[in-house]
């Protein structure tokens, strides 16, 4: 294969051959069972189907293993399920025949039982149907797998959690399993986490718990530990004596759009800041992991998750922005944020003084997600270039993924001058012709493996409650109000003064353009 060409090959045994090539043990043969609870839901048909479909077309799902139940109490039946995904799974009108024939053979793998959350009629029925596949495909009691995906509102996760334990798992132990996939957020503050899970933990083992964090599937945030700890580069210079201060940062250019119900109950903090940018940061923060196995990462993140300070209200700025309330879900007098800064504060050898600023905001006037590492002044610059700005290694999460280092050199030319330019690694222009894989296809895809290293620990969640908390009881009792902002602006103007005082310098006149082809 050529240099410049990146394709996903398509074959019938990756599962496997992964198996036993990265974990040494035996590959397993029981059929598959993928239930998708809620499979009537916003989430299922946009992201929960796709990344199955996805899965199957590259080889990841075999037609001979595994059958796709779909469960809700909305009475439809299989084939409307399928009409109403359909439109999901192939995008754009130029499907080819070959496209859709996987489609509709993909379409045929998935079963729809109609049933309520907290009675065993339905989940008998379930039960039932998933036995039948099981049977049907010659699968020994036991040995077969069940992956409970909950595409639901988290009020309903404990009674799901119960009838599953009581009338669908797998029968016995002969090398099968059953997993849960929950969903965020997992609770509204510290105690009513702490009371999910252990509602959910009397009834299933950790490791039979996959909470996800589509941002943990990312590739440029999976690309983070490879980053920072195989290359030379970055391990002298990622600490307090060379950093200034971190940004992570969540833009979305829409605001609420329909989910302004579910939105106000939960607000910017604890849709996108208390997972998503906290997970984020914690693998930019965390100490180097002593292997890559899933529970030393996830201990190396639960240790600095343990070492934030407690926030101060001064390194905080929020916003709401002006129309939220017009949406008829939203009370008239709501102070839910839609938009926030946050500085959180390490107390710890390598990061005692750096600012790590987590900003999130919907309606702003763009949307990309990324983490900005600000480098401190150059000592003894004799180039006279600090005007010319701070070194600054950019890692654009999304849009267009890349990652560029912004520094000074010599402008080319006869005078000596200097000038900022950047080290642009741009996915789409090094990478031509690679599909990216979608953050959830991953995900699914190491809940079969079992492979938990890119989910959150129970421990780690109450690390990140811990942090938030405080806060969130502060502005839920109105003790912190939201600045108005307009849609489409940046935001409240008090957050850049914020980045300003917390140490950020911006540079001016220089604007880092995505490469085009
Ligand atoms: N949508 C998204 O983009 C994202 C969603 N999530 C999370 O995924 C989960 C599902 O989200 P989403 O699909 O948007 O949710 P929906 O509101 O679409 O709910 C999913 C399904 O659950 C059932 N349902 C809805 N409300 C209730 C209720 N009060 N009691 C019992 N059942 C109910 C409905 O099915 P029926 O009535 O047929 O039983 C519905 O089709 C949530 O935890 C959400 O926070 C996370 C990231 C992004
Ligand atoms: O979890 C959520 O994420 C989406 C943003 O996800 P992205 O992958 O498109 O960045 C956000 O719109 C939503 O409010 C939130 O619940």
């Amino acid at each position: 294969m050529g240099s410049g060409c990146w394709t996903i090959e398509k074959r019938s045994n990756l599962r496997n051959e992964f198996l036993s090539r990265e974990s040494g043990s035996v590959p397993e043969t029981g059929c598959l069972s993928l239930v998708v609870l809620g499979a009537s839901g916003d989430l299922a048909k946009k992201k929960t189907f796709p990344a199955l479909f996805n899965l199957y077309r590259q080889g990841f799902l075999l037609s001979n293993e595994v059958h796709i139940f779909g469960y809700a109490r909305t009475k439809i039946s299989d084939d409307e399920l399928r009409n109403r995904i359909r439109g999901f799974l192939i995008q754009g009108k130029g499907a080819s025949d070959e496209q859709l024939e996987e489609l509709s053979k993909f379409l045929q793998l998935i079963k729809y039982v109609s049933g309520s959350y907290d009675s065993a009629e339905g989940f008998q029925l379930l039960d039932k149907e998933i036995s039948e596949h099981e049977v049907s495909k010659k699968t020994i009691e036991g040995s077969s797998r069940r992956l409970f995906y909950f595409a639901l509102p988290p009020s309903v996760y404990p009674s799901v959690c119960k009838m599953i334990k009581n009338y669908c798992m797998n029968k016995s132990d002969l090398g099968g399993w059953t997993r849960i996939v929950v969903e965020k957020p997992f609770g509204k503050d510290l105690d009513s986490s702490e009371k999910l899970s252990d509602q959910i933990g009397e009834l299933f083992e950790e490791p039979q718990i996959y909470r996800i964090d589509h941002y943990l599937g990312k590739e440029l945030v999976q690309n983070l530990l490879v980053l920072r700890f195989a290359n030379r580069f970055f391990m002298p210079l990622w600490n307090r004596d060379n950093i200034d201060n971190v940004q992570i940062v969540f833009r979305e250019d829409f605001g609420t759009e329909g989910r302004g119900g579910y939105f106000d109950e939960y607000g910017i903090i604890r849709d996108i800041i208390q997972n998503h940018l906290l997970q984020v940061f914690c693998l930019v923060a965390m100490e180097k992991p002593g292997s890559l196995k899933p529970e030393r990462i996830r201990d190396e993140k639960v240790k600095v998750l343990q070492s934030v300070l407690p926030i101060k209200d001064e390194e905080v700025v929020l916003g709401q922005y002006d129309g939220y309330k017009d949406d008829p879900t939203v009370p008239d007098n709501s102070n839910t944020p839609t938009f926030a800064t946050v500085v959180l504060r390490i107390h710890s050898e390598r990061w005692e003084g750096v600012p790590f600023i987590l900003k999130a905001g919907k309606a702003l006037n763009s949307r990309k997600a990324e983490i900005r590492v600000q480098f401190k002044d150059v000592p003894g610059d004799i180039f006279k270039c600090q005007k010319q700005g701070r070194n600054e290694f950019v890692i654009r999460l999304q849009p267009k993924e890349a990652m560029y280092m912004k520094l000074t050199v010599k402008q080319p030319g006869l005078e000596m001058s200097t000038v900022q330019s950047e080290l642009d690694l741009s996915y789409g222009q090094r990478y031509q012709g690679l599909t990216i894989p979608e953050a959830y296809e991953r995900l699914i895809l190491d809940t079969i493996r079992g492979d938990q290293q890119h989910f959150v620990r129970r421990d780690e969640l109450k690390a990140a409650w811990e942090i938030f908390t405080p806060l969130l009881h502060r502005i839920d009792n109105g003790e912190l109000k939201p600045t108005l902002y307009q849609p489409g602006s940046r935001g409240p103007e008090e957050a850049d003064q914020l980045l300003e005082r917390s140490g950020y310098v911006q540079t001016h006149g220089y604007i880092w353009i995505p490469p085009t082809l």
